[in-house]
């Protein structure tokens, strides 16, 4: 049972083509030679003459994301690029925003992967505003040259990112938490056993059981210790519930303070005073367990290092792991969250593709109560193949961005440096010019050997985006989210009774409402 939404949009659109609703991108009438050589194009139209929604005088395109005026609701965003790419074509302008630059939609897969391989040493994603204020304004003091990836740019981005980078993504190192995540998830399968209601359901809000979930898995990976969000009956002042509070705060808040008009930056609102409190709780408590796994590392004696320990023990500087820690809490709770009620959601509404991954684990498996391995998790296609299969049709991120660092041709127009490149891959993943059968649920289209027909075009979906700048806790992600449904659907099965849920942006694209799924021993 598919979500509605997106699908209506953009099922009918014929592969390779573009419909008589979508004005022609003038890049098809120009007969561009090469793609690279279009960066050059002479015969390029003004970036003026780019079509979009027309900016009201003063005010711009601000309103259209204001509350009952606006005729674009944040919550509906996905919905929005969809409706924007019939009316205006394949790239898209929405200029005169107030306290920003204007954003470009672009949404011929082609055109990202020129911009995406041209994008140099240090590209530069436009994202968090109240992430950079507060690190390079509020918390100066603390970031100083070391502010982390999130938010930073250029060659302090650059260095940060060289430091890291290897510990974060290394898959012997990623591989050496199937243990650790396994453990959490094991905790977390016999809380859901505990919270059913009499018909066996998980209670309304159990999308807060995942975020507990998720942070318990966070503080494994980055904080090198067990929170504790697991734990039942956590009293409201302990620390973990702390913890908890913090991140619902900034899921529920950044989304307001980022999309809607940007009153923070001129008069420090409640909203953005509390955000502040919020994110000086998360360096308290980041720099309270790096130093205790600075302690453990000084008495070590052997065996293998955990990412922090790596990081602590080749690298002279304390500040880089408590940075760090910070900026995969920020970005990771929210994605990873999300990604799983999503993942849930279709899991529990597609018996025949649950059937299907039920076998594999079997085979797998056989043994329900064998740890999980390397070796077990290398073998579950199907299972890996479902989870992209999810991202693609529900990308969790809804799309990404690049701030243009230089004058760029792009479907044919020339956009100025400085403008907000935006690639919906909520959009293009379901385009069917880039997706055979692009809106049927398929994870075979993933597994090796498929049925070529079944392609995706390699840029119109990208979950954890692409190049240098990539998603810094994919492996991370991924090992959490197929170590989750290996446990849960090799004993269980999960059913959902109610009516569909419709999919919502609260900051990520995610089911909205009750996920009172049913869990059923097998
Ligand atoms: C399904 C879950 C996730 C999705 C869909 C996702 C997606 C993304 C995307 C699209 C980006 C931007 C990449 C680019 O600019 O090319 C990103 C960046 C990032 N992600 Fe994730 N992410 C997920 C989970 C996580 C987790 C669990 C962590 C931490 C453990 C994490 C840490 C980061 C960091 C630190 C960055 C910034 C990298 C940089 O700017 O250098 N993400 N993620």
């Amino acid at each position: 049972m598919a979500a509605r939404g997106l699908r209506g949009l953009l099922g009918a659109r014929p592969r390779s083509t573009t419909t008589a609703t979508a004005p022609l991108c003038p890049r098809e009438a120009v007969q561009d030679a090469a793609l690279d050589a279009a960066e050059d194009a002479v015969d390029a139209l003004p970036y003026e003459q780019m079509p979009g929604p027309r900016p009201l005088p003063l005010i711009g395109n601000t309103w259209r994301l204001l509350p009952v005026v606006g005729q674009y609701q944040v919550s509906d965003l996905a919905r929005v690029s969809a409706l924007l790419h019939q009316q205006y074509g394949d790239c898209v302008k929405l200029s005169n925003l107030v306290g920003r630059p204007d954003l470009v939609f672009v949404f011929d897969a082609d055109e990202t992967e020129r911009v995406y391989r041209h994008e140099g040493p240090t590209p530069f994603r436009p994202a968090m505003p109240c992430l950079v204020s507060y690190k390079s304004e509020v918390r100066k003091d603390f970031f100083g040259y070391l502010a982390g990836v999130v938010g930073v740019h250029g060659e302090a981005w650059r260095e940060f990112r060289s430091r890291v980078q290897r510990p974060c993504l290394q898959p012997q190192t990623v591989r050496s938490y199937i243990g650790p995540i396994e453990d959490v998830t094991n905790c977390f399968l016999q809380r859901m056993q505990e919270m059913r209601d009499d018909r066996g359901e998980m209670p309304a809000d159990f999308d807060n059981e995942i975020h507990k979930w998720s942070l318990e898995c966070i503080g494994r990976v980055a904080l090198d210790t067990r929170l504790g969000c697991l734990d039942a009956d956590l009293p409201p002042d302990s620390e973990p519930q702390k913890i908890i509070d913090a991140a619902k705060f900034a899921l529920r808040n950044v989304a307001i303070l980022e999309l809607k008009f940007p009153f923070w930056r001129y008069i420090p609102t409640p909203l953005w005073t509390h955000y502040v409190r919020n994110m000086n709780f998360f360096i308290e408590v980041c720099t309270k367990h790096i130093d205790r796994a600075m302690e453990r590392l000084a008495t070590k004696q052997d065996g293998e290092l955990s990412v922090v320990e790596r990081i602590l023990a080749e690298q002279s500087d304390r500040k880089l792991a408590y940075v760090l820690a910070l900026d995969l809490i920020l970005v990771g709770i929210d994605t990873i969250s999300m990604a799983v009620c999503s993942i849930l959601y279709q899991l529990a509404t597609r018996p025949d593709v649950q059937d299907k991954m039920y076998a594999e684990l079997e085979r797998v498996l056989p043994d329900t109560d064998e740890p999980l391995t390397a070796r077990h998790l290398d073998q579950l296609a199907y299972t890996k193949g479902f989870v992209k299969e999810v991202l693609r049709m529900y990308s969790t991120v809804i799309g990404n961005g690049r701030t243009l660092q230089r004058d760029m041709t792009i479907c044919g127009y020339r956009i100025p440096k400085g403008v907000q490149l935006v690639f919906p891959t909520v959009v293009t993943g379901n385009m069917a010019r880039y997706a055979g059968r692009a809106d049927e649920f398929l994870p075979e289209r993933w597994m090796k050997n498929h049925d070529p027909s079944l392609d995706v075009h390699p840029f119109a979906s990208l979950p954890y985006g692409y190049g240098a700048r990539m998603c810094l806790g994919r492996r991370f992600a991924d090992l959490e989210m197929h170590v989750l449904l290996a446990k849960l659907v090799r004993k269980f099965r999960l059913e959902f009774h109610h009516p569909p849920l419709d999919y919502q942006v609260t900051f990520m694209y995610a089911p909205e409402g009750e996920l009172r799924f049913k869990l059923v021993e097998r």
